[in-house]
């Protein structure tokens, strides 16, 4: 199933809660066939800004468009356009996973054949048509949330909003769910992903936004972030004295930050071995040398470990 072309564009937005800003001038767009991350520590304002994206949360100031339809103005036309998967579940437990689905189906005015039909598409996609009839308490988290991912894609959606989807699932209910995510975007939608794991923005995303209290601090593919910040190789060293590590480091151009009892230090992209000898010669009590991920770029920008 191909959909039609159209980016969401969110400008400026801001939100005060009691004059406090949770959200300062965010702004971006989100193109189709894109998955855009937005990454941050606990209380940074994703799901508020989320939520300010497809209409539940009343910005403050700025404005978010889907086309060319404001979202907060025209909240109805642009919410069938919309498929969303908040942290909450809100199935009914009551019903199986077909009537919860049937259900959801009837709010787009699909009823009869056309829904049992899209129902059952739908099944087959996210790999549940064995469960129709379960009822949801049957179910694992995992299988729970591609229960919501359906009902998300019912009405065909152009973006998809996905808040935090895969949080609480085991390693392989996640990869089970990043296959879904990414069959979205082969489908031509332009997906908007929360997430706190940084593997999970690093294997799907196509570029990310970094929040912090609220603010976007960097953006960029995961690889440009990397590549810029951190560069591509980092030492975990513990056992030596910071002053020493400070001296390498800045002798040789790069970055050292603690981190729990050891620290980070960067290996320049010109000639890594020499510092990585040198610090092989402070005999620390353990050190490890290894590519760089999303984790060291957010510890780099916030002084916060993700992990
Ligand atoms: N309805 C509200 N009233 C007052 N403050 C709120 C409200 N909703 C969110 N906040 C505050 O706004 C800030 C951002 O919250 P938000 O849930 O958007 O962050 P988050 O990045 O999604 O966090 P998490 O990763 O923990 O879900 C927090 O300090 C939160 O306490």
């Amino acid at each position: 199933m191909k959909v039609k072309s159209m980016a969401l564009v969110a400008r400026d937005l801001c939100k005060f809660y009691r004059e406090l800003p949770v959200v300062q001038n965010v702004s971006f767009t989100l193109n189709p066939q894109e998955i855009l991350g937005l990454l941050g520590p606990n209380g940074a304002g994703k799901t508020t800004t989320v939520g300010m994206l497809y209409g539940a949360v009343i910005p403050s100031g700025g404005f978010v468009q889907l086309g060319s339809w404001n979202v907060h103005r025209q909240g109805r036309q642009v919410r069938t356009h919309m498929g969303i998967v908040t942290q909450d579940d809100n199935l009914d437990p009551e019903f199986t996973v077909f009537q919860n689905l049937i259900h959801f189906a009837h709010h787009y005015r699909l009823v009869g054949k056309a829904a049992k039909h899209r129902v059952g598409e739908l099944l087959e996609r996210v790999g549940l048509e064995n469960y129709a009839k379960h009822h949801l308490d049957e179910l694992s988290g995992g299988l729970k949330r591609r229960v919501v991912l359906a009902r998300a894609l019912i009405n065909h959606p152009q973006v998809v909003f996905l808040d935090e989807p895969t949080t609480g699932l085991d390693p392989d209910a996640r990869q089970d769910f990043w296959k879904l995510v990414s069959q979205l975007k082969q489908d031509g939608c332009g997906v908007l992903l929360t997430t706190h794991y940084m593997d999970e923005a690093q294997r799907l995303c196509d570029r990310l936004l970094l929040l912090q209290q609220g603010q976007v601090i960097d953006q960029g593919s995961p690889i440009e972030l990397i590549d810029r910040i951190v560069g591509q190789e980092i030492v975990e060293i513990a056992g030596v004295a910071e002053s020493i590590l400070q001296q390498l480091a800045m002798s040789a151009g790069t970055w050292y930050r603690p981190f729990g009892n050891s620290y980070l230090v960067t290996l320049p992209a010109n000639n890594p071995n020499l510092l990585w000898e040198q610090l092989v010669a402070t005999q620390p009590i353990s050190l490890t040398r290894r590519r760089t991920n999303l984790e060291d770029v957010f510890l780099r920008l916030t002084g916060i470990s993700l992990r």
